[in-house]
């Protein structure tokens, strides 16, 4: 893996780069920009499992541009060997197991192989420019709602983890609404979940609102909720790593403690994410595979060793979060209301769905 050093700070999450993939060190932000070409299979595996690359959206991206990389290395006399892309294919899929977008957009990259290397690569590269235009066009939908939801102007936002162009290929989920509310002079201030263990919420989504001028304050992730009884908080905007059918949402560690709360100050809890992040094969969040990280992530801080040498670490990367928690589900194409769904089925006499056993999605939207 070769690391050029001093790239500019605009410089996009991700880019093909003739032959190699180029992605933003997101380990090293926000003390250095740092640049990775990645031209191997196992080069992308490994930064998909390093958090080099994170985020759900882009790490589908990378999965897709790693199925190319494979396309064109087993390219010989112009035959490619299917079957060896297709192992490749099958690695990059599982390098990470919560997020459902690395293995659509894998799939959707592998289905272009018999047209060879190059259709690969131009559905990747597609896919790349549909990240930009989908996010943007979840972002306008997702302001009209806050707009509609919350009154205070300008408005005090809290997130969690790192929902911005770092996890995109550009524009970012939550935080690019958050980012765009800004833009519009409508923002007091952001609460930045520090998001432990791996900080993304303290390193990556503050380096992004300081990039954008939009003010911020880190907080611990266990003082939110005391932001929320101060009043601090007006509307908690979140990303996810898959959604099930009836709208449970898997994701960062965290997530499903800020909806208890929000929901305990009955504070709009809105969700961001493209469609490619919904996988209606599951009827609810129980399904959903969470990722269980090494327990060193916990135990130790910044390489140094924090509990007894013994100790050991429950360490999930994600939770799940029941629907009837969450406000709205908003992607480029719906606004999905989970509680709407629940009154709907009150109205019509049926008692709502508990967390544990809910029916499919009733395609409830605004
Ligand atoms: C637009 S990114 C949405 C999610 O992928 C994000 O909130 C998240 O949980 C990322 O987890 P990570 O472990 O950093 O990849």
């Amino acid at each position: 893996m070769n690391v050029p050093v001093d790239v500019p700070v605009e410089q996009p999450s991700l880019t093909w780069d003739g032959g190699g993939v180029l992605a933003v060190d997101q380990r090293a932000l926000p003390g250095e920009t740092r640049v990775l070409r990645l031209e191997t299979v196992d080069d992308v595996v490994e930064a998909i499992r390093s958090l080099a690359i994170r985020g759900a959206p882009a790490i589908g991206l990378a999965g897709a541009l790693g199925v190319a990389l494979s396309a064109y290395r087993h390219r010989l006399d112009g035959v490619v060997d299917e079957a060896a892309v297709r192992a490749d294919a099958a690695r990059l899929s599982s390098a990470r197991p919560t997020a459902v977008n690395l293995a659509w957009a894998v799939k959707r990259a592998i289905g272009r192989l018999a047209a060879g290397p190059d259709a690969v690569l131009a559905e990747a590269t597609a896919m790349l420019d549909e990240d930009a235009a989908v996010n943007g066009a979840a972002v306008a939908r997702a302001c009209e709602l806050v707009l509609s939801r919350v009154p205070r102007r300008p408005m005090r936002l809290l997130t969690h983890c790192n929902t911005g162009r770092l996890a995109t290929a550009a524009v970012g989920t939550a935080l690019g609404v958050i980012i765009e509310l800004g833009r519009r002079g409508l923002v007091h201030e952001v609460l930045v979940d520090e998001t432990r263990p791996l900080l993304q919420g303290a390193r990556l989504t503050a380096w992004e609102l300081g990039q954008a001028s939009v003010p911020y304050r880190v907080c611990v992730d266990s003082a939110a909720p005391a932001a929320m009884a101060q009043g601090l908080v007006d509307c908690v905007l979140v990303g996810a790593d898959r959604i099930a059918a009836n709208g449970d949402v898997a994701n960062k560690i965290g997530t499903y403690g800020l909806a208890i709360a929000a929901a305990r100050h009955g504070i709009p809890f809105v969700v961001v994410a493209p469609e490619s992040t919904w996988d209606r094969a599951l009827a609810d969040g129980s399904g959903i595979v969470i990722e269980e990280r090494d327990p060193a992530e916990v135990t130790a801080f910044a390489g140094v060793v924090t509990t007894p040498a013994d100790a050991g670490a429950y360490n999930p990367a994600f939770d799940v979060t029941p629907a009837d928690l969450i406000t709205a589900i908003v992607s480029e194409d719906q606004v999905f209301l989970p509680a709407a769904v629940q009154a709907v089925q009150v109205a019509q006499g049926s008692p709502p769905q508990a967390a544990t056993d809910r029916g499919a999605r009733s395609g409830v939207t605004a």
